[in-house]
């Protein structure tokens, strides 16, 4: 069975998906998934500019990612719309790219939203990738230049990282250097595919 790796927002989860993909790991990303969905040729382009109307098109007529994202990580009803649109699709398609993997154990399926879209069942065991929440803020404002506030609304649009530890058969803290996190996912990397040699 598959392995699920989600966490809180910029707690680390790209990093580590791509740390165990040169561990040999085939990794599918919602993310990736979910961006596809929004492009001018995607499937739930049409229906998420009829629910949000022109305001969130560029002068090319493409989605402008920031804008919905302004709009929807400050407003809990508009988002509940968004995902109403976009989960199915987002679904559907780990659903296919998992079963076309026979859901092997080196398959890790990195999504943000594992517990709050109810998804656990599709996997043997969850990894939460864990940081402090000043960790996530600061890593926030670095990474994708937001301010405190809007850091936090993004924050508070997900399931607590508490709850999401509780709910994990292993959590991995992602709050030293990348070589500490390259060290602890190694350990349990190997650890989870031994477990191989007795299916
Ligand atoms: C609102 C959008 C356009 C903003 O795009 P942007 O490029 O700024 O962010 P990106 O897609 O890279 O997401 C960054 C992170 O935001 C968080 N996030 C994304 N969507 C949501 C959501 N609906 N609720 C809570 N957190 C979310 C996740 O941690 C994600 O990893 C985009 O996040 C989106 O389409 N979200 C709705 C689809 C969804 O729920 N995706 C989550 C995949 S499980
Ligand atoms: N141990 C670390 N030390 C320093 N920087 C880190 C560490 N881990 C992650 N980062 C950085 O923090 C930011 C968030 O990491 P990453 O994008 O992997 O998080 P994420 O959980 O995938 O985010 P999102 O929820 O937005 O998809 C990135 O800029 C990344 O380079």
């Amino acid at each position: 069975m598959a392995l699920g790796l989600t966490g809180g927002i910029a707690t680390g989860k790209s990093t580590a998906a791509s740390i165990l993909e040169r561990f040999g790991a085939h990794v599918i990303e919602a993310d990736e998934i979910s961006r596809k969905l929004l492009e001018k040729d995607g499937n739930a382009y049409e229906e998420v500019v009829a629910a949000f109307g022109g305001e969130i098109l560029t002068e090319e007529g493409r989605i402008n990612r920031n804008k919905l994202g302004e709009i929807i990580f400050n407003d809990s009803r508009r988002r509940q719309k968004l995902e109403k649109i976009t989960h199915p699709y987002i679904i559907k398609k780990l659903k296919k790219r998992l079963a076309a993997r026979n859901y092997s154990r080196d398959t890790v399926a990195e999504v943000p939203l594992l517990y709050e879209t109810q998804l656990q069942h599709l996997f043997e065991e969850v990894w939460v990738i864990s940081c402090s929440e000043e960790e996530q803020i600061s890593r926030l404002k670095n990474r994708d230049g937001l301010d405190s506030a809007e850091a936090c609304s993004r924050l508070s649009a997900q399931m607590s990282l508490k709850d999401k530890e509780a709910k994990a058969d292993q959590v991995i803290k992602n709050e030293g250097s990348l070589e500490e996190l390259e060290d602890e996912l190694k350990k349990v990397w190997e650890n989870w595919m031994d477990k191989n040699k007795f299916d």
